[in-house]
């Protein structure tokens, strides 16, 4: 068994506490507050972010980085990304053995358009970690803590390093599977908070199934068009970190994602809503990133850039579906039609 250390005390970095406790190793807890870290030891719960879910002995909570990663061999960063560089750099001085550093984390840092791995290895200097690993898949924490059954990816460089936290994690509970696509993996999951914005803003404005499958499977199109031009390989899409976790945010009312979309959809105003959320909304930063990088990449992103244009322009959410419905007749899957047409050309 091992000593773990998991940063970030929200509701996803006390799910992931929860499993590797129940797998018998010793965990701590980081949360940047003093307060909030006595809380969880004294009452063994997360209130704020995990309702009613007891948490066991095991996990030890701890506002001090220092006592947190001393003797561990395992780092599991679960901050919101626009928190990763500031805690990264205040985890650098307490890392005195090579570590492998695991995160868990769904976003793409706007202008700079890194993914959270390398936004990782940007801060990190790299004789300090073994390698970074990405864990990512359909997790809501509300259902993880309560031990419904989850399966998740887990991606890195080297995949022998992706195993060892594939050990760490799985469960019967909790089945891991191992990937070589990191950045598929790492995009596929940022990328889907956007859609799940949509597929609220969709429910808010009062449509039904048809737009949901619509949004779901257009979705994706436009993920994998971005994801393949980044690197990813496409078939990575058509998996947990693709269409699973596409499916999960956009149909579950756990979803942050979904609800603040959902809200949007009825007409409430973007600031007020992510202050209502008290969590964090991470498709509203990776809309911005993804709209900008769907100009560099030359890619054609429309429900990216009719999701931007309501939460950044103030368009109206009906505007924009007429925008979508109403646009040049395409052919469904154009790259495929494409091929063929080449090979019968030829
Ligand atoms: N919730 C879920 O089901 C899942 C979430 N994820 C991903 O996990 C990541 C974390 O999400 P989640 O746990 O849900 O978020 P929450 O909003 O539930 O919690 C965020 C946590 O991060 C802490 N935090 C915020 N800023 C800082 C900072 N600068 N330094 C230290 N700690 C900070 C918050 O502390 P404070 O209380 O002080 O604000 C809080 O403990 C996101 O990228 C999300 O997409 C992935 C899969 C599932
Ligand atoms: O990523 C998630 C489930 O896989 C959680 O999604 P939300 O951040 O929208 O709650």
């Amino acid at each position: 068994m091992e000593k773990v250390a998991v940063l970030g005390a929200g509701s996803w970095g006390t799910a992931l506490a929860i499993v590797l406790a129940d797998n018998g190793h010793k965990v701590h807890l980081w949360t940047h507050r003093e307060d909030h870290a006595e809380e969880i030891n004294r009452t063994h719960r997360n209130e704020r972010y995990l309702k009613g879910i007891p948490i066991p002995d095991n996990v030890i909570a701890d506002s001090e980085l220092a006592a947190v990663t001393a003797d561990t061999k395992h780092v599991i960063l679960v901050v919101p990304t626009k928190a990763m560089r500031e805690v990264c750099q205040q985890l650098i001085p307490h890392l005195s053995q090579q570590v492998t550093i695991t995160h868990a984390s769904k976003g793409i840092e706007p202008e700079t358009y890194k993914r959270v791995s390398e936004v990782i290895s940007e801060e990190i200097p790299a004789e300090l970690y073994r390698d970074i690993v990405v864990l990512s898949g359909p997790s809501h924490a509300e259902e993880v803590s309560l031990k419904h059954p989850t399966t998740v990816t887990v991606s890195a460089k080297d995949l022998n390093v992706a195993s060892t936290v594939q050990d760490l994690f799985i469960n019967e509970q909790f089945r891991v599977y191992t990937s070589p696509d990191l950045v598929g993996v790492e995009l596929g999951g940022a990328l889907k908070n956007i859609i799940a914005l949509g597929a609220g803003i969709s429910d808010g404005l009062g449509f039904g199934d048809n737009a949901k499958a619509a949004l779901i499977t257009r979705g994706l199109a436009e993920i994998a068009r971005l994801g393949t031009s980044m690197g990813a390989n496409p078939l990575t899409f058509s998996g947990l970190t693709g269409i699973g976790d596409l499916i999960v945010t956009c149909t579950s009312s756990h979803s942050r994602n979904w609800r603040a979309g959902y809200k949007l959809g009825q007409g409430a105003d973007l600031d007020q809503v992510l202050e209502d959320m008290g969590m964090v909304v991470e498709g509203v930063r990776t809309t911005k990133a993804a709209y900008q990088l769907s100009k560099t990449q030359n890619v054609d992103m429309p429900i990216t850039a009719g999701i931007y244009r309501v939460l950044f322009e103030e368009a109206d959410p009906k505007d924009v579906v007429t925008q979508l419905m109403t646009r040049i007749r395409r052919r469904e899957m154009e790259d495929l039609t494409n091929i063929l047409d080449d090979q019968m050309n030829n």
